[in-house]
This record gives C-alpha cells, structure tokens and sequence, in this order.
C-alpha cells in the first residue's frame, strides 16, 4: 500500500478472467490489507457497466430537482420494515440530505416514482458483484467455504439508498455525520464533488471521485464475525459549498432474525475471547433506527456496535 493517506484501489478484472489466478491472488491480497488496515478500498473493472452508473446519476439528479410534493408522493407506506421510498432528514439533525431508499426489485414495500421510473434497474444491478465481494472477503478473511453465503441468504433484506446532499452553508456541513455501516459489506457510487471521508488513526482521508470506480467498506457485522479483525471504519460525508452532492450506496444487509456473534475461529479457537456478546440482528436494527428517530442528546449515547462489547 504506497500511500497511507489514500484508499487503496483494486482492480477486479482477474475475477471476470479465466485462469488468471496470480491476479485474482493479488487482488485478494490487496484487499486482505485494505479490510485490515482502512476496511475500506476502491474497486475497478468490477463489472457494473459504466453507462449504468451513468444513468443512475442521471436519474437521481431528475428525481431530487422535483418539488418537495411531487418527491412526498413517493414516501414510504405505514408498515415497511424501514422507511422505504422518499425521506428528508428531519429539521433537527445536523445531516441535511434527502434520500430514497429502496428495497430489491420484488419486494413489496418500494414505493419507487413513476417518474423517473428506472430506479427499480439500479437496484437488480448489484447483486453480481456484492455476491463476487462477499466470496472474495470470505476468502480474505479464510471462512469455511461458503459460509458467508449460507449465513446472508436472504436478499430481500438488502438495500440500495439514492442519496441527495445540499450545499453546505456558511455555517454548516454536515452531509452524513460519522457512522460506521451495521450491515456486511456496502458498495458506494459518488459523483465527481467528493466529501465521503474515512478515518483512520484519527485523521480523515477524502475518498477523492474517481470515474467509474466504486467504493466498498466493511461493516459492523463482518467486524463483529471476524472478532475485529476486519474493521468496519468511521465514515462521514463533508457537503461542499456552491455543490449538490449525489451518491449511491447499496447496503447488503442480513436478515433480521439472525444471531450475531464472534465466529469461533477468530476467538475461542485460538485461544482468544470474544470482544462482542451475541445478539439478534433485528434488535440491533432497532437501535440504529432510534438513534435517528430520537437522537440523543449527547453524541456519546449514539448506539454503535460498541453496545455489544464485552468489557473486562
Ligand atoms: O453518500 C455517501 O457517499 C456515503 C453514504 C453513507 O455512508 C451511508 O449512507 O451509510
Ligand atoms: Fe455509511
């Protein structure tokens, strides 16, 4: 990794590639370091074709310039799991964006626009390489075969998020305050204004745009699996003055019911104890759900995944 202050790119052509396997080992090597050291890379020759990104912003930008009524025709239904469809940041958090957030194609929660009516193509179009990451971080990380695949099979729990950030004030620019992501892996699509940061070792590294390339972090329950051996990083988006900002982020997520716990080979195995108590993914969610619905008052009582360390 040459330059610690940027996040590292990996390209993915040796998977699309038969017989390449010096280049498939490489990049997985590559990721390997990324996961551990930043939980953050960039991915190139991934496979999403580039006039479909393309379209996407496109799309995202027609659908934000409506008015507020038009864009409120698509908000989400009483009943949904999570606010699928249109949803602006209430008045008193500090993140000034507005966002639609969709469930895959089938479910029945989407309350997609008519107009534009492309969003549902966007989100059957990640499934290929979120399904290619996970294989990869599994073998990165050495889990038994297939065991990523048979724990996150459920894909109608994913979720894909078209993101629209205002420009920053005089005053203000909070686009996303610091998170980190309680999902597995999340794949982000950016425009070319920039803002998305990661923190490492205290400081923040801008994630500069880069065409075609898409941006892939850990989250908190690969962290959680692995016994924090992959990271599930600190992230924010920074808004920019005199620039709307537009992003995508596709979250491939687990299914609610699901335990969650250190894998024995990261902690008891080898003679290491588990740093996270177990836990129902559902309850997790909830939490998450009401640091935005009703956040507290100080920053330190924000639920992360912290909330499950065992402390000695
Ligand atoms: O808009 C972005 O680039 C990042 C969004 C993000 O971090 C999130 O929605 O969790
Ligand atoms: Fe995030």
């Amino acid at each position: 990794m040459s330059n610690p202050n940027m996040i590292p790119t990996v390209d993915l052509s040796p998977f699309f590639t038969t017989g390449d396997d010096e280049g498939k080992k490489n990049a997985k090597h590559l990721i390997h370091l990324a996961c551990l050291t930043y939980g953050f890379f960039q991915v190139v020759n991934h496979g999403v074709p580039l006039e479909l990104m393309a379209r996407a912003m496109e799309v995202s930008k027609t659908f934000f310039e409506f008015t507020d009524e038009e864009k409120r025709k698509s908000s989400p239904a009483s009943g949904s799991p999570l606010p699928a469809g249109y949803n602006k940041q209430p008045q008193h958090l500090a993140d000034k964006n507005e966002y639609l957030m969709m469930f895959p194609p089938q479910s029945t929660f989407n309350v997609l626009p008519t107009n534009p009516s492309d969003f549902r193509y966007f989100s059957a179009s990640q499934g290929h390489l979120t399904q290619l990451l996970e294989v990869i971080v599994a073998e990165c990380l050495g889990l038994p075969l297939n065991f990523l695949q048979k724990f996150n099979d459920d894909r109608d729990c994913d979720l894909m998020v078209a993101l629209h950030y205002f420009q920053a004030t005089e005053f203000e620019n909070t686009g996303n305050s610091e998170h980190q992501d309680g999902n597995l892996i999340t794949i982000l699509l950016q425009d070319e204004v920039g803002g998305l940061e990661v923190r490492k070792d205290g400081e923040w590294i801008p994630v500069t745009p880069s065409e075609g390339t898409l941006i892939v972090n850990i989250g908190d329950i690969i962290q959680v699996l692995s016994n924090d051996k992959y990271k599930s990083a600190t992230h924010r988006v920074v808004r920019t003055k005199g620039r709307d900002r537009y992003s995508y982020a596709f979250f491939y997520n687990l299914q609610a019911e699901k335990w969650v716990e250190p894998l024995s080979e990261f902690s008891t195995s080898i003679g290491e104890s588990p740093m996270y108590k177990r836990f129902l993914y559902k309850d997790y969610q909830a939490l998450r759900m009401r640091n935005k619905t009703h956040p507290p008052s100080r920053s330190e009582d924000v639920i992360s995944i912290a909330h499950y360390l065992i402390r000695n």
